[in-house]
Parts: C-alpha cells; sequence; structure tokens
C-alpha cells in the first residue's frame, strides 16, 4: 500500500532539510526525498567546503596585512591534502548527524530521485527500486546546478565547474576563473593564498556586477594590488583543456582578433540553473519562467498544495533565503501566520573572502527606481579601532535612506559580515539618523562604522 504523507518534500538542502525537520517536529507526517545527498548543494559542495577553505586560509591574509604594517613576520602553511580530507570529514558527519536528526523526528527520508507519478503522489526511483509514497502537500525544494554555456562547458579535467574544482587533490599555481561573481571571487580568494596566480575574466565592466558599483570598485582595486589581473568587458569564445593546460580565447572587442589566455586550471562560475526538469509539475499547472524557475505567487505556492522554496524557484539564490521560505510554508501547512505573503525582510548577503562584501536591504540604485530621493552616507573603516588593530583599514559602510530612513547598507572591508546582524535589524525596523544616534554602540566594535556612517553628512545618491 501506498504510505500517505501530510507533506512530502523533494531535495535535503536547506529549504527541504529545514521543512522536513519543522513539519515533523510539529506533527506533520513527513517525508524526505533526495536523490544525492543530505545537505545539497550547501553543505557538500557549497558554503560550507568553501568557508573550510577560507578560513583555514584567512591567517595569511592576517599575517599579510600585519606583516605590512611592520609588526609580525613569518609564513603561514596550510597543508591542502589535510584541508581537502577535513572538509570530506566534516561534510559527512554533518550528513551524519541531519540523517540521525530525520530519523529522531520520524521524519522517513528516502533515497532517490523523486518525480510526481500523479496529481498525489511521488514515485522515488532509488538504487533498491521504486516506490511511489502519497502527499497531502507537496514541498519541492531541488535546488540548482552550476550554469554552462556552449564553449563554456566544463570538461573536468583542466576546466572545471565550482563542484569539480573543490575536489582537486592539489591547489593549481595558476588559475582562470571565468566568471567574476561570488563563486568565482570567494574560489579565487582561496587560490590565490594558496599561491595561485588568479585571472578573472567577465563579460560584465565590473566584477560583482549586482553589488554597488563603489563595492564593486573597491573589490577591483584591492584584487589588482594582490595581483590578480582583471580582464573585464570581454566575451569568452572558449575554455578547453589543451595538454596540461586550461586554454581561453576571448574577444576584447568587436574588432580585435581573439586573444588566448593558459593556466594549470580554468574554473567557470557563470550562475547557476534550477534543477527543475523532469520532477513532471507541469500536469499539475506548475510553470517555469526565466531559466527554469518553478513560478511561485505570494504564499510560495507553484499550483494548490505544491510549494516551492529556495534556489528552485529563482527568488534568492541563498541557503539562509531557503531556510528562510521553509519555514514561512511550514507555518502556513500548520494554519499559523494567518493570510499574509511571504515577506522576506532585509536579505543579508555576504561575499566571503578578505575583503568581504556586506550587502542588506536595497542599493542606491533599487532604492532610485521608485523614483523617490534617495540619499546616501558612509563612513571610511580607516577611522575604525578593530580595523586599525587588525590592519585592515581599506573599506567603507555606505548607508542608503528614503524619507530619512534606513533602507539598505553595503559594506566592504575586511571582517564587514560581522556587521551582517546588526546592519539588517537596524534596516527592518528602519532606523533614523537620531535612532543611532542615541543608541550605545559597543567600542570597539566594527558595528561603530555602521554608526558612523549613519551620522555622516548624506548627500545625493
Ligand atoms: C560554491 C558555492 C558557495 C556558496 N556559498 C554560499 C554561502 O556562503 N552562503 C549562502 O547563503 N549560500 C551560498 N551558496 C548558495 C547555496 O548553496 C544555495 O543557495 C542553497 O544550497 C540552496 O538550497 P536549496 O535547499 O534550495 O537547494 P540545494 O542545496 O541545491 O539542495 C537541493 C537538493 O535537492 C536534491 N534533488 C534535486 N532534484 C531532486 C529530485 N528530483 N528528487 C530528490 N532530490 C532532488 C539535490 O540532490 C540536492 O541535494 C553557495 C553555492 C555555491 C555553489
Ligand atoms: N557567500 C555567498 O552567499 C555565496 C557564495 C557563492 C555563491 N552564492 C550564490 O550562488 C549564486 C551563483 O554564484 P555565481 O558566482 O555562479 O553566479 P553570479 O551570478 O554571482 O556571477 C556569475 C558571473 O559570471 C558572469 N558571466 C555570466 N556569463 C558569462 C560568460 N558567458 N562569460 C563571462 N562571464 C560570464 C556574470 O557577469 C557574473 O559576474 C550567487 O548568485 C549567490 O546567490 C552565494
Amino acid at each position: 500500500m501506498t504510505t500517505q504523507y501530510d507533506l512530502v518534500v523533494l531535495g535535503g538542502g536547506p529549504g527541504g532539510f529545514d521543512a522536513a525537520v519543522e513539519a515533523a517536529a510539529a506533527g506533520l507526517k513527513t517525508a524526505l526525498v533526495e536523490a544525492a545527498e543530505l545537505g545539497g548543494t550547501c553543505l557538500n559542495r557549497g558554503c560550507i567546503p568553501t568557508k573550510l577553505w577560507l578560513g583555514a586560509t584567512s591567517a595569511i591574509e592576517e599575517l599579510a596585512a600585519q606583516s605590512k604594517a611592520r609588526v609580525a613576520s613569518g609564513e603561514v602553511r596550510v597543508d591542502f591534502a589535510a584541508l581537502q580530507a577535513k572538509k570530506d570529514r566534516h561534510v559527512a558527519a554533518t550528513r551524519k548527524a541531519m540523517a540521525a536528526r530525520l530519523a529522531q523526528l520520524g521524519v522517513d527520508l528516502h533515497a532517490g530521485r523523486g518525480r510526481l507519478a500523479d496529481s498525489a503522489s511521488i514515485e522515488v526511483a532509488g538504487t533498491d527500486g521504486t516506490r511511489t509514497i502519497g502527499f497531502k502537500n507537496l514541498l519541492v525544494a531541488t535546488g540548482s546546478r552550476p550554469a554552462c554555456f556552449p564553449g563554456l562547458t566544463p570538461d573536468g579535467v583542466r576546466v572545471l565547474d565550482s563542484t569539480g574544482f573543490l575536489a582537486l587533490p592539489a591547489m593549481p599555481q595558476s588559475l582562470i576563473v571565468v566568471g567574476g561573481g561570488f563563486i568565482g571571487l570567494e574560489m579565487a580568494q582561496a587560490a590565490h593564498r594558496l599561491g595561485a596566480k588568479i585571472t578573472i575574466v567577465d563579460a560584465l565592466p565590473r566584477i560583482a556586477g549586482p553589488e554597488d558599483r563603489e563595492v564593486s570598485r573597491a573589490l577591483e582595486a584591492a584584487f589588482r594590488r594582490m595581483g590578480w589581473e582583471l580582464r573585464l568587458g570581454v566575451q569568452v569564445t572558449s575554455v578547453t583543456t589543451q595538454g596540461d593546460s586550461a586554454v581561453l580565447t576571448m574577444q576584447t572587442s568587436a574588432e580585435s582578433a581573439g586573444e588566448e589566455l593558459a593556466a594549470e586550471c580554468a574554473l567557470v562560475a557563470v550562475g547557476r540553473r534550477p534543477n527543475s526538469a523532469d520532477l513532471g509539475l507541469e500536469s499539475l499547472g506548475v510553470e517555469l519562467s526565466g531559466p527554469g524557475s518553478v513560478r511561485t505567487n505570494e504564499y510560495l505556492e507553484a499550483a494548490p498544495g505544491v510549494y516551492a522554496v529556495g534556489d528552485v524557484n529563482g527568488r534568492t539564490l541563498l541557503a539562509h533565503a531557503a531556510s528562510h521560505q521553509a519555514h514561512y510554508v511550514v507555518q502556513r501547512l500548520l494554519g499559523k501566520g494567518g493570510k499574509a505573503p511571504y515577506d522576506s525582510g532585509p536579505v543579508p548577503s555576504i561575499l566571503y573572502g578578505n575583503p568581504e562584501v556586506l550587502r542588506v536591504g536595497l542599493m542606491a540604485d533599487e532604492a532610485k527606481a521608485g523614483g523617490e530621493s534617495v540619499l546616501v552616507s558612509r563612513a571610511q573603516l580607516i577611522q575604525n579601532p578593530i580595523a586599525q588593530a587588525h590592519a585592515a583599514t581599506q573599506g567603507f559602510v555606505k548607508c542608503v535612506w528614503r524619507q530619512g530612513r534606513l533602507v539598505g547598507v553595503t559594506a566592504v572591508g575586511a571582517d564587514v559580515s560581522r556587521m551582517a546582524v546588526s546592519a539588517a535589524l537596524l534596516v527592518r525596523a528602519g532606523w533614523t539618523r537620531e535612532d543611532a544616534a542615541g543608541f550605545m554602540f559597543p567600542h570597539p566594535t566594527l558595528d561603530e562604522s555602521l554608526k558612523a556612517a549613519m551620522l555622516a553628512d548624506k548627500e545625493a545618491a
């Protein structure tokens, strides 16, 4: 007989796992279907492995900063093979703990690829055969995979996507990164610390394109100071393995002949594509939009009783956004939260490394799109005692104001992610300059730069 569930979740990444845990803890009979590994992209080939790389290598940058200030010297050596082994152990242990948590809560874990069988059941194709499970509600949390384009397809030899790059047994000594977005910049920073010569190639005229322009400029200056070559606004024609090298051909202008770059390895990091094909959802009336994102209404519903959260709905490609959406859906299934549409609040986003980038709420251009007058104010990190103590004084905090209220914050510099939660809370509460003036910020902290930016003179954006 087909087992019936209140909720079947497709995908065990941050969105799917958190939804299954919360639903089961609240008493819903819940199944989680996972085609590969619990933890999804974030744990296995995303947030966590990259942060283990950056964490293990951060002392290299910190020592470099202090030695430039002539107060420290020496060398930090990182054993990359040991780091990779630690990463794999950490990821495996976390997966095990996740499986234990599901078992403890009574969530049935079905290993295999899920696909709609009919309007109320899912067929799970596992290694032990195929089974069918029934659902009252379905949550699609199947995530995303690396994007690739003609000519820009990783071959798994010298041309890799982020998954292949994270699995390397040794760090290459030269690296071409196609795509100066979050994945490319975080991985390039880890590779740089481990000795790789970095070249970033991007079709856009600036790196970190969705960020504030001043932030992109500050990042470009920082990376050029680190010796990186930035080839921006160029069209990549192809990137292929040739012998022991990755060779990239590009068009720098309409008139120019193609130019070639070669390195030990190339990383292609040109965005992500939703895992929405072959789920069989069309028969329920689920629509796809853009690159194949599952279209959801204001309640994150893709069809009656079918919800989609996380990367697959294309709203915000961040782990914490997937988890936040999952919480909303489960609360809705439990009849809590009334009829309020999903509200993400100000989404904090962080580019990790050194420098880091923090963004919360609206950037000046986005705030101006509403047609209202927008002001900005800034503080430089050079005036901050914590930045001074760490000899990391490059960077700034920038506040965005509409009608006298804080609607956005961005910052670039070492450790600016420390301000993420405070900035998000202040934007959410819509603080005024006077609120900041009357609030006691602890001293010395990087948060004082947030206060300084809020108190600084405002100018038109
Ligand atoms: C290199 C890298 C670094 C990143 N760093 C960060 C970061 O620092 N912070 C951050 O917030 N975000 C980061 N992200 C993004 C983050 O990983 C994703 O936003 C997040 O994992 C999305 O979660 P999800 O639950 O929607 O999907 P995923 O984590 O992609 O999980 C989806 C799961 O669904 C499974 N699945 C797919 N199809 C089926 C099917 N038919 N049946 C059953 N199971 C299926 C997959 O196997 C997968 O396990 C990073 C991403 C990458 C690639
Ligand atoms: N710290 C974090 O929170 C974190 C870290 C990594 C990834 N992520 C998430 O994963 C998502 C995907 O990351 P990503 O870096 O792959 O995508 P991205 O969208 O951030 O950056 C892709 C870059 O590739 C460039 N590009 C696209 N096509 C190109 C082409 N044909 N030739 C040259 N350049 C091209 C784009 O101009 C862009 O700069 C991010 O949007 C982010 O949401 C988050």
